[in-house]
């Protein structure tokens, strides 16, 4: 089977004196091309499941279940299988920002990367991706050489997604991609994302253009408009129009920014519903409910989603 599966996934945190199970026996499939919305409240679990997806914690004595890519099972034991791995999979974590490294600079935090997941090309094709990857996500060439304290939380953000992009990823996993920006940086990544969704799974209409979810991003702020009107990537030729997909460039042949499947972890219906056409959600540990977003809008099944849909009361009935 190819893309991203997980069976029987159980993981437990320290309780007392004791664990307790925070994810019970969870199956997930997540196709290449599929952007997908993970969504539930705080507590249920979403970012151990993240956590887990990226073997980033060494599972517990009671932690059980299996991840697999393409099939073949991955573990965290071989140093070259979890790089292989690591190259497909990769992460936006929720404080993008405090993820950059203080000493580096803006060029290195995307291009010292690619070095260490062992990407082909010398240090001079790495810097080169990574300026094209930073031109493309509209960093600035003037800050290329500053360090993280010295940008914007907005741009910050934008170097973590091209630090992510570099490899390019089958998949990419953001946790809480626009929670605690302001209103018009919100709108610029969103509309990123969107491109990128959009790119990744073009046999989906844009969940962006569907319009539920545009009540919930009011456009009545002129300086968000402008600021938000930085062109997503797919404007501008550097992720493959969905038309232009079929042709199946090959990676290196494509722009700089590859158009990956997306894992959104959000507590924000109104927010993922721009970016994805698949929505999971979680409760206490499980996956509750797993439908097309228009579904999800319309017509809940679960509480728990009910629950985040009333959440946004600006989404029409
Ligand atoms: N390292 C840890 N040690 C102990 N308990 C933990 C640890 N990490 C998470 N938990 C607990 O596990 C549960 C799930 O946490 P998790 O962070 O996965 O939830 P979440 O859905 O991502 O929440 P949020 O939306 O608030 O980020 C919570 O009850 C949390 O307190």
């Amino acid at each position: 089977m190819s893309g991203l599966e997980v069976r029987g996934l159980t993981r437990t945190h320290p309780d007392g004196s004791g664990r307790r199970a925070v994810i019970t026996g969870l199956d997930l499939d997540i196709a290449s091309g599929q952007s997908t919305a993970l969504l539930g409240r705080s507590g249920c679990g979403k970012t151990t499941l993240l956590r887990a997806l990226l073997l980033a914690d060494r599972p517990g004595p009671h932690d059980t279940g299996t991840i697999s890519l393409d099939g073949a099972p991955v573990r965290a034991g071989s140093a070259r299988r979890l790089r292989a791995y690591r190259r497909a999979v990769q992460y936006v974590p929720q404080e993008a920002a405090a993820s950059l490294d203080p000493r580096r600079t803006i060029l290195e935090q995307v291009a010292r990367p690619l070095r260490t997941l062992g990407i082909e090309g010398g240090a001079r094709a790495h810097e080169e991706r990574a300026g094209q990857l930073l031109d493309e996500l509209d960093i600035p060439r003037s800050r290329w050489s500053s360090r993280p304290h010295e940008i914007s939380g907005g741009q910050a953000q934008r170097v973590a997604i091209a630090r992510a992009l570099g490899p390019r990823p089958r998949y990419l996993l953001l946790d809480e991609p626009v929670s605690g920006l302001d209103p018009a940086l919100r709108r610029q990544v969103l509309a990123l994302l969107a491109a990128l969704g959009a790119a990744a799974d073009p046999s989906a209409d844009s969940a962006s253009s569907a319009g539920p979810a545009s009540p919930a991003e009011p456009d009545d702020d002129p300086a968000s408009a402008e600021r938000g009107a930085v062109p997503a990537p797919a404007e501008r030729g550097a992720v493959p129009a969905p038309a232009e997909r079929g042709a199946v460039p090959a990676p290196a042949e494509q722009g700089a920014v590859p158009a990956p499947a997306l894992l959104v972890v959000s507590h924000d219906l109104a927010a993922v519903a721009r970016i994805c056409h698949r929505c999971l959600v979680m409760d206490q540990g499980r996956i509750v409910e797993d439908a097309p977003m228009g579904r999800i809008l319309t017509s809940p099944a679960h509480p728990a989603t009910r629950a985040l849909r009333d959440a946004v009361p600006d989404l029409p009935a």
